[in-house]
């Protein structure tokens, strides 16, 4: 088996995959901390004989994981940001700051996609552009809606948007301050991602497909204006993509990866931007 790990700033994700059949075959989360303990937090290491991590928690999180998992397996595969690999060129001016699994999602989103623009919604809303020769352009950290919530100190911070609420609920304005709350921050981040895409679209003179991630990922996306998928495992794919192990990753398929979505033309999205500035 192969145990993937996306450690974050809030959840540790796992999933097992056969590394024959390359099927998933269990996955969870725990909330990101130093220690672990298999066969508790994550799976029993017996059955595991490679481990992928990418992670951004503080670097003892990762140095005590890593310690942890090579005295029980034989491949220990960790993922750090470069200048390039696999087509894509990192944009950042310092190649190594750029988060882990923003690049992951940039690898995985130009493996599938070419040119793409790749949202990460977890504890920060990350926005990341590659364009269809490869170039990275960067990006844009926005808080997360959890952390937007927690620092305004109103007392809402265990009230969560119902991931089910449909998006034009969340755009009335609420008339209790869960609901005020609520709805600000998701316009927050919805009018973000919206406004982003379009003026990097514009900048670069291309429609982009969009492909969105993380644990707030299907509820920002019914307030997604433009074409674009979910793609819950796009971090992971970013490992399959760096340390292809199974007969079909090695074959460049990667797990859990949707249809890419055909954005709207370049005069569509331009004619939206000129829009939203006469109001
Ligand atoms: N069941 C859940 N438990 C915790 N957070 C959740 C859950 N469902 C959605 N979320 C949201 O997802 C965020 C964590 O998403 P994730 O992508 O795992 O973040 P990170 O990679 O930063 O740890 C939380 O901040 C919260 O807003
Ligand atoms: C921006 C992030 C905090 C997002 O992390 P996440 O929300 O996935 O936990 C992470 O990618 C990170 O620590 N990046 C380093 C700074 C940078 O990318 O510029
Ligand atoms: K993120």
């Amino acid at each position: 088996m192969i145990l993937d790990l996306d450690i974050g700033n809030t959840l540790s994700k796992w999933r097992l995959k056969d590394a024959e059949s390359s099927e998933i075959r269990s996955r969870g989360a725990v909330w990101t901390r130093e220690e672990w303990r298999p066969g508790a937090d994550i799976p029993d290491l017996d059955v595991v004989e490679a481990v992928r991590i990418s992670s951004v928690a503080r670097a003892a999180v990762l140095e005590e994981t890593v310690t942890l998992l090579r005295r029980q397996v034989r491949h220990v595969y960790v993922a750090h940001s470069t200048p390039e690999a696999l087509g894509v060129v990192n944009g950042y001016d310092e190649p190594g700051r750029l988060g882990v699994d923003r690049w992951l999602g940039a690898l995985a989103g130009y493996q599938l996609a070419g040119g793409c623009c790749a949202v990460d919604c977890g504890s920060a809303i990350t926005i990341d552009f590659v364009l269809p020769g490869g170039a990275h352009l960067g990006g844009f950290i926005v808080p997360g809606l959890r952390l937007m919530k927690e620092s305004l100190k109103l007392g809402t911070q265990n009230v969560a948007i119902d991931p089910e609420s449909e998006a034009d609920a969340l755009l009335e304005p609420g008339r209790r301050t869960v609901d005020a709350v609520n709805h600000g921050i998701y316009m927050a981040a919805v009018s973000a991602i919206n406004r982003i895409y379009s003026e990097v679209c514009d900048q670069q003179g291309v429609a982009l497909p969009v492909l969105l991630t993380g644990g707030d990922a299907r509820v920002i996306s019914r307030g997604v204006q433009v074409p674009h998928a979910v793609w819950p495992d796009m971090v992971y794919g970013g490992l399959e993509a760096s340390f292809p192990l199974t007969f079909a990753e090695r074959a460049g398929k990667l797990s859990g990866a949707p249809a890419v979505p055909k954005p709207v033309s370049l005069e569509k999205i331009r004619a939206g931007l000129a829009f939203s500035m006469l109001l």
